[in-house]
């Protein structure tokens, strides 16, 4: 451009400065030429300028577009900028076409004119178009570069349009973010506020823990203080105690002794009645209210022969070592005897025999049933209860066998305390093993006896069940009814003390029916029975009054008095309870009873 406006502006100055030159017709085609020459040179610099104002303005509003798209970051303004600029480089591009055209149009205006002079002109005005056409293609280059920063900067925004999409994203994230972090805090805050109302809660309990724990301390205290003066008080109740009891043992003994005393003075053989009741006609039996009360009793004869044999009708009195009217039950019996009972853990042994005719009532006194107990089950009782109460080493054996026709029968044969429970469910007949009797010196054995040994009162129950029921299934093997038998049950306490063995026995019998068998024609069998029950009591009878009257006792001639002579010697005790059936149909019976009574016990009747 400045190529231009230096070769072509000083010729078109001359030709229209100089007068001569414009006036003449050569002159006038010279001047046409200088003057489109001139007109040339207005339009190169017209378009020169303009160039000059496009790239200017192309420059200023491309810089100020960028710096606009970059500053704001507002994807509208770029794009109008971008359009603004398109339309711009469309205006330009179509200026320049005209411009090329009217260039086009003088050059072929020049070529038409050839003058070695304006042709050497055209030459440079091409070289110059040339070079023009070299820069607008180095300018479109230029546009292009610029085109193609525009459409990088373009795909900037797009990317920080996506960038900003995520970053909006990020921002609602954050302010979820903040959302929940507020939530929290508020959680936090009611969390803290509620903590604060519970420590409130907890240092008002420990004051009142506090409090209540001074308060029990001074409880305490106080307790401790009145457990002071209660522990002197207990030491000197102990000491008092202590005293008490040494002098309530001394009582103790004292009573003992005059316990046994009295045991003597009623004599070491005893004698007693009981009278089951009937509600049948009676027997008028009296148990007069007076000094011999509990050892008189009276009846009326019924028309026939007293029992000595004298006037019918009359009163008779009797009078034993104790009368058990038809009132007393099975407590009060055993009441009488539980002093004997007592006395077996003194190394005593004690005999009580339950004697009368078949129905009177001997099975009741001694075994009894669950409803009244009798002698055997209380006095199991009893022993375990004393046993409890000792210190000493107790063992408690127990034996169980009947006599029948002078022959000994083990009902404890194969029997422990293990199967005790089971022997009590059994219902089978029981076959009674027989055992020898063999006697030694003073002693009497019974070979193969068996002995059980029980430890506790059920184990006894059990072998009182079991007694019973053996006693009952035997008696239909042995014989037809149990009062052909007499029954014998043992009880064995044996006690260490200090390295010695005391031994104490309790026997309880329950005898044959004493009733006599008058019909001539019952059978052999019984006649056999009959008259080995009738040897053996009456052999027992003879021992009672031979140790009464002091003459010379036998007890060799009857298994019964063989097997129990130990009882009768030294201090042991024998009770012989005499079963009266106040029934009158059986009023004979009972006179033979009495009358067996009145001669054990050595008393004559009296008679008014
Ligand atoms: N004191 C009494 N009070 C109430 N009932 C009694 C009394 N004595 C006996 N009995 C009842 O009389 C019945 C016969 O008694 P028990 O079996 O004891 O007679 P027993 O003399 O043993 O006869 P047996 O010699 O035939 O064996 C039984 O039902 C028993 O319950």
């Amino acid at each position: 451009m400045q190529f231009v406006k230096n070769h072509l502006t000083p010729t078109v100055k001359r030709l229209n400065d100089d007068p001569k030159v414009a006036k003449s017709p050569q002159n006038k085609k010279t001047l046409t030429k200088v003057n489109n020459s001139n007109k040339q040179q207005n339009l190169e610099s017209k378009f020169k300028s303009k160039m000059n104002e496009l790239y200017l303005q192309d420059q200023d509003q491309l810089c100020a577009a960028s710096l606009d798209i970059v500053q704001q970051n507002e994807d509208r303004k770029t794009m109008k900028a971008m359009e603004s600029m398109k339309n711009q480089l469309t205006s330009y591009s179509q200026e320049r076409e005209i411009m090329l055209d009217e260039i086009k149009k003088l050059k072929e205006q020049l070529n038409a004119q050839p003058t070695s002079e304006y042709a050497k002109k055209s030459l440079i005005l091409e070289k110059s178009i040339e070079m023009l056409r070299k820069a607008d293609l180095e300018k479109s280059e230029q546009l292009q570069a610029k085109e193609q920063n525009l459409q990088e900067l373009q795909k900037q925004m797009q990317a920080f349009n996506e960038s900003q999409g995520f970053i909006n994203d990020l921002k609602n994230q954050q302010i979820e973010a903040q959302k929940n972090q507020a939530e929290l805090k508020n959680q936090i805050q009611d969390q803290i506020r509620q903590i604060n109302e519970l420590q409130k809660v907890i240092n008002e309990k420990e004051y009142q823990h506090t409090q209540f724990i001074q308060s029990q301390q001074q409880q305490d205290f106080n307790y401790q203080q009145q457990i002071q003066q209660l522990q002197s008080q207990i030491n000197e109740l102990n000491n008092l105690l202590s005293q008490k009891s040494s002098q309530i043992s001394e009582d103790f003994e004292l009573i003992k002794k005059l316990e046994y005393q009295i045991q003597d003075l009623k004599g070491k053989i005893r004698v007693c009645v009981r009278v089951r009741p009937t509600q049948r006609d009676k027997i008028q039996f009296q148990f007069p209210d007076s000094f011999n009360y509990r050892k008189q009793m009276n009846y009326q004869t019924q028309n026939q022969r007293g029992v000595d044999g004298r006037d019918a009708n009359k009163e008779v009195q009797t009078e034993f070592d104790r009368v058990f009217n038809t009132k007393e039950n099975q407590n009060d019996i055993f009441d009488e005897f539980s002093p004997l009972v007592g006395q077996i853990f003194d190394g005593y042994k004690t005999l009580i025999f339950a004697y009368g005719q078949s129905g009177s009532g001997k099975t009741y006194t001694q075994y009894g049933n669950p409803e009244a107990p009798g002698v055997m089950p209380r006095a199991l009782e009893y022993i375990f209860s004393k046993v409890e109460a000792i210190q000493n080493q107790v063992e408690i054996w127990v034996q169980f066998f009947e006599i029948y026709n002078d022959k000994v029968f083990d009902l404890l044969a194969d029997q422990t305390c293990e199967n005790l429970k089971q022997s009590a469910v059994e219902r089978k007949p029981f076959e009674a093993p027989s055992c020898k009797v063999q006697i030694i010196g003073e002693t009497v054995k019974l070979q193969g006896l068996n002995q059980v040994r029980i430890h506790n009162i059920e184990e006894a129950m059990d072998l009182v069940d079991v007694s019973q029921q053996r006693r009952k299934t035997s008696a239909t093997v042995l014989n037809d009814t149990s009062s052909r038998s007499h029954a014998i049950f043992q009880i064995h306490v044996e006690q260490i003390i200090k390295g010695q063995t005391l031994k104490g026995s309790l026997t309880i019998v329950d005898l044959a029916g004493s009733e006599q068998i008058q019909n001539a024609n019952v059978d052999e069998k019984r006649k056999e029975e009959s008259i080995f029950i009738n040897k053996s009591l009456s052999c027992l009878s003879n021992v009672f009054i031979n140790i009464k009257s002091g003459g010379h006792v036998n007890y060799r001639d009857s298994t019964l008095t063989k097997v129990l002579q130990e009882y009768f010697q030294g201090n042991n005790k024998v009770v012989m309870v005499v079963c009266l059936n106040e029934d009158a149909g059986c009023y004979q019976e009972t006179l033979n009873s009495m009358n067996f009574a009145q001669r054990v016990r050595g008393v004559s009747i009296n008679r008014k």
